[in-house]
């Protein structure tokens, strides 16, 4: 299974969280990696954690002030992008665009979706990976893969009817070790989780509750 741990913009300490996934991805046979701040990549990064950028732009080197450049977040150390995160929505060529960026910069691919249907069409777009996440679920710690399995299910089948090399994770509410189990169940290949490590009082006992079963 694969962890991906988004740290959105909570107030936690990057680099304190950005090493317990480290050490915890050491332990496991789970691969784990964080997704801090665009300012925070290059410190999470030289931890030696597989670190991802929250968001990358449609845009190549020019003038687009203000603009998340692929290959500037590649240099500063992420393998990978989360895009058209819940909080992050962009117009379908948008997202499109900003596939082909993060391709162009050799980064991987998580596009988000809302359900099912959106699931279809993100994976057409060629991603790596695709993340099924339920809105009304982020951060309410009421996890999707038991709250809302039939989405994960019929998002596996939605992206696999599309393109079966495209892997399927699911988002929203995950906080233990049982909810990434019934992903798994679920046919999810791993999950994308935030408040659950981000919020807690000990990241690194979070995380490796995580894994513990799996
Ligand atoms: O990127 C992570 C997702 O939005 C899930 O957030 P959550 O784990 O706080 O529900």
């Amino acid at each position: 299974m694969f962890v991906l741990v988004n740290l959105k913009t909570y107030p936690c300490d990057p680099v304190e969280v950005a090493e317990a996934v480290r050490d915890v991805d050491r332990e496991t046979e789970a691969t784990l990696a964080v997704a801090p701040q665009a300012a925070h990549i290059e410190r999470v990064a030289e931890t030696g954690v597989e670190t991802w950028a929250q968001h990358v732009d449609p845009i190549a080197h020019g003038s687009n002030t203000g603009g998340t450049l692929a290959e500037t977040v590649a240099d500063a150390g992420a393998v990978g992008t989360l895009i058209n995160h819940s909080e992050r929505r962009r117009r379908l060529a948008d997202i499109d665009g900003a596939v082909r960026a993060a391709d162009r910069a050799d980064l991987e691919t998580v596009v988000c979706a809302n359900n099912p249907a959106q699931i279809g069409a993100a994976a057409a777009l060629g991603p790596d990976r695709v993340a099924v996440e339920p809105p009304e679920l982020i951060g309410t710690g009421t996890p999707v893969s038991t709250a809302d399995p039939d989405i994960v299910a019929e998002a596996v089948s939605a992206a696999a009817g599309v393109d079966g090399e495209v892997s399927v994770l699911c988002g929203a509410g995950i906080t233990d070790g049982e909810d990434v189990l019934a992903a798994a169940d679920l046919g999810a290949e791993g999950v994308l989780l935030a408040s659950g490590v981000a919020k807690a009082d000990d990241p690194r006992e979070a995380l490796e509750a995580l894994v513990e079963p799996l």
